[in-house]
């Protein structure tokens, strides 16, 4: 737990980083589009693959050890920026871009699967279905000052969910001291394809006193 880490960066710089390492991201995302989907083969390949490869080992010249965490700046906005679904930094997230209604009571997120996720022909893999409605499930407990880790996660898959625009939603549905109950659907343009309803608890580390020093902004 100890990639909770202040980093108090003004707007400004914020701004700035999101401009740089955002259009990145999303260029290493087409890089990985495009190696699923082409058809180029032989020589092409071999020096696409010498050509991946010095990028790669130009960026680990400089590099952080292990995974990025989550920063805080003084404001207390959190910067997810290597999660998995979220991550502005993490070209295996979509990623969704989550909104929430202004009473936290629901969140909501449009977003676009391609071949990257896919399980069945032309579906989203039942895991990527899963992982998204679990990060949706606990951004809605978050929003509604809910804040907690994954307990339980139910999923039910209702019908294929094709690859290509889809729409998540969240919402609290009860809740019960440090236990936070959500549920959630995945939907195409076909309708409901997956539904999922989970178990959020605020961990004890991060809700006792005694822990207060070491508790996480993320759960504040
Ligand atoms: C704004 C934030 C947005 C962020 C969105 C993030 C979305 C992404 C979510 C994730 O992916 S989180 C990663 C996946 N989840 C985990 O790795 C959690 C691993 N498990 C734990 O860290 C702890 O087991 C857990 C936080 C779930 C509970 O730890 P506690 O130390 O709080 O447990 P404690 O023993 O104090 O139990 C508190 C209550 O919860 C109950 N409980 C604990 N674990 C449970 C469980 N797994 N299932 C059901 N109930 C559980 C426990 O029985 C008890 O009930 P009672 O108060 O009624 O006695």
């Amino acid at each position: 737990m100890s990639r909770f880490a202040p980093e108090h960066l003004t707007p400004e710089q914020i701004e700035e980083q999101s401009a740089v390492y955002g259009p990145f991201t999303q260029a290493v995302r087409d890089l990985v589009d495009a190696a699923i989907r082409t058809e180029l083969g032989g020589d092409d390949i071999r020096a696409a693959q010498a050509a991946v490869e010095a990028v790669t080992a130009r960026l680990r010249e400089r590099e952080i050890e292990g995974a990025l965490g989550v920063t805080f700046s003084e404001d207390g906005v959190g910067r997810p920026w290597g999660n998995a679904v979220i991550g502005l930094r993490n070209a295996v997230a979509p990623p969704l871009v989550v909104e929430k209604a202004e009473d936290g009571s629901r969140v909501w997120s449009q977003f676009h699967l391609g071949a990257a996720y896919e399980g069945p022909p032309g579906c989203v893999h039942g895991g990527v279905a899963s992982l998204v409605l679990d990060q949706m499930l606990g951004q809605a407990a978050g929003a509604g000052g809910r804040p907690g880790m994954t307990a339980t996660l139910q999923v039910h898959y209702r019908k294929p969910t094709p690859l290509g625009p889809l729409r998540a939603e969240a919402w609290i549905e009860r809740t019960e001291g440090h236990k936070t109950w959500a549920r959630g659907e995945l939907t195409g343009p076909e309708g409901l394809c997956v539904e999922a309803e989970g178990l959020f608890i605020l961990p004890r580390w991060a809700r006792e006193p005694a822990d207060a020093e070491t508790r996480p902004g993320f759960f504040e």
